[in-house]
């Protein structure tokens, strides 16, 4: 789903072979997508020089460990979310010396972590709906249904694979905060994980917590992956804004002032393709100014409007000379599009998760699980020899 089936649709990408612990694993996925190539073991793909690009989807815990193999094999990588376990190993894998131009004139690789859904249509339009200096509050939910992972062993609740919801699911929700805000929190003012039964105890199944922003704005993020199978809901993005002079407003009559009180709703913004909904909701109030400087609210009004973009072409700031997507593309298609355009160097073509970027949202999801007394997820043993 995130990269066989957009790859078929993507004429620059082949998908050449697969490799699992066990041969005969790779060997029946290999037959059922069509793959031609099965290698022995994951280096045997590394060592493969007919191949350009790697995907990820090992357990968060082996994502650094085998970014770095990959890339100090020259290949590109394309990594699953979350990058790495913890903010010391983001640091080291997105500063290692293996991602700076080489001076041998070897090619250099490209890293980006596979955030989807922030290459969409539709999360571009939320954006553009936002106004980040005043925004005043954040909230982020995500809750997955029991039924979806229903088994304690998976790997989600394994801590020394990088197991825990917000580390998986919570991710989303995380970024959701930073993309919002446009900038990093400051700090964690409150974090409440609830553990999963011994001894899967330092693994959080739901976790709720709240960021402080730099312009004093606070991010909340709920979510789990035990939410009752009973509750379904699309997993949402609720932005209130501070109330802000809205000058250019026709209905203010002489002498009046009118501020404006936006508040956002993005609905499934994390799988927008499949459906989305984008409500704008502008609160106005009109003061007039009495004498000794009193205002009084002469008027109030609101106005809402619900928003969607299926493609580039539905968002009224997508430069024209840039591809629009298509109707039916998923979020992951929508990024596999910019993974291959760094790769062949059309870097002015569009969206990327900066290095900075992945680094930092490590940081905001350590920041959590400091504060929450379950502690940060575990730095890979091998870290030193990486370094
Ligand atoms: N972008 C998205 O929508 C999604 C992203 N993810 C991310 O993808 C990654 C993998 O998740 P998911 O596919 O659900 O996980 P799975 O457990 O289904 O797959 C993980 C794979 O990693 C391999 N593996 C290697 N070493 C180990 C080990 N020690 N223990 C367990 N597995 C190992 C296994 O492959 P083998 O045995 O075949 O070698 C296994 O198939 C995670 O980082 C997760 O956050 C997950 C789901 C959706
Ligand atoms: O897309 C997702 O939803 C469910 C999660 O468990 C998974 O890891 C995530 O990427």
């Amino acid at each position: 789903m995130a990269l066989i089936t957009p790859a078929k649709s993507h004429p620059e990408v082949i998908i050449h072979a697969v490799a699992a612990r066990d041969k005969t694993r790779a060997t029946a996925f290999s037959r059922k997508h069509g793959i031609p190539v099965v290698k022995n073991s994951y280096d045997e793909i590394l060592d493969d020089p007919a191949i350009d690009a790697v995907y990820i989807p090992l357990p968060n815990g082996l994502h650094f460990e085998w970014t770095l193999k990959a890339l100090s094999k020259g290949k590109h990588v394309l990594l699953e979310k979350p990058s790495t376990n913890n903010a010391e190993e983001a640091d080291i894998l997105f500063h290692h010396r293996l991602l700076f131009p080489s001076t041998t004139g070897k090619k250099t690789p490209v890293l980006m972590e596979a955030f989807h859904p922030r290459f969409t249509p539709a999360w571009r339009q939320f954006m553009a709906v936002l106004d980040p200096p005043s925004i005043s509050h954040v909230v982020a939910r995500a809750m997955i249904p029991s039924f979806f992972i229903p088994r304690d062993d998976d790997i989600r609740f394994d801590y020394s694979l990088g197991g825990g919801s917000l580390l998986d699911v919570g991710t989303y929700t995380v970024v959701a905060l930073r993309d919002a805000f446009g900038t990093e929190p400051t700090k964690c003012i409150e974090a409440r994980l609830t553990p999963m039964a011994p001894p899967r105890e330092r693994c959080d199944h739901t976790f709720h917590a709240k960021l402080r922003f730099p312009n004093g704005g606070v991010g909340e993020v709920d979510g789990s992956l035990r939410a009752p199978n009973t509750r379904l809901s699309l997993p949402t993005i609720t932005v209130t804004h501070k109330p802000v002079a809205a000058p250019e407003e026709q209905e203010a009559g002489a002498g009046e002032e009118v501020t404006r009180t936006r508040r956002v709703v993005f609905h499934n913004f994390m799988f927008s393709p499949h459906y989305h909904r984008i409500d704008v909701e502008d609160k106005f109030e009109v003061t007039k100014k009495g004498e000794e400087g009193t205002s009084t609210v002469v008027r109030e009004f609101t106005r809402t409007e619900s928003k969607k973009a299926y493609t580039f072409r539905e968002v009224a700031s997508w430069p024209s000379d840039q591809p629009p997507g298509e109707p039916h593309w998923s979020t992951y298609r929508y990024m596999l599009e910019q993974f291959v355009n760094r790769i062949k160097g059309r870097e002015g073509s569009g969206i990327f998760i900066s290095h900075e970027d992945s680094v930092a949202q490590a940081r905001a999801l350590d920041m959590i699980y400091g504060k929450s007394g379950l502690g940060l997820r575990p730095t890979c043993e091998k870290l030193s020899e990486f370094v």
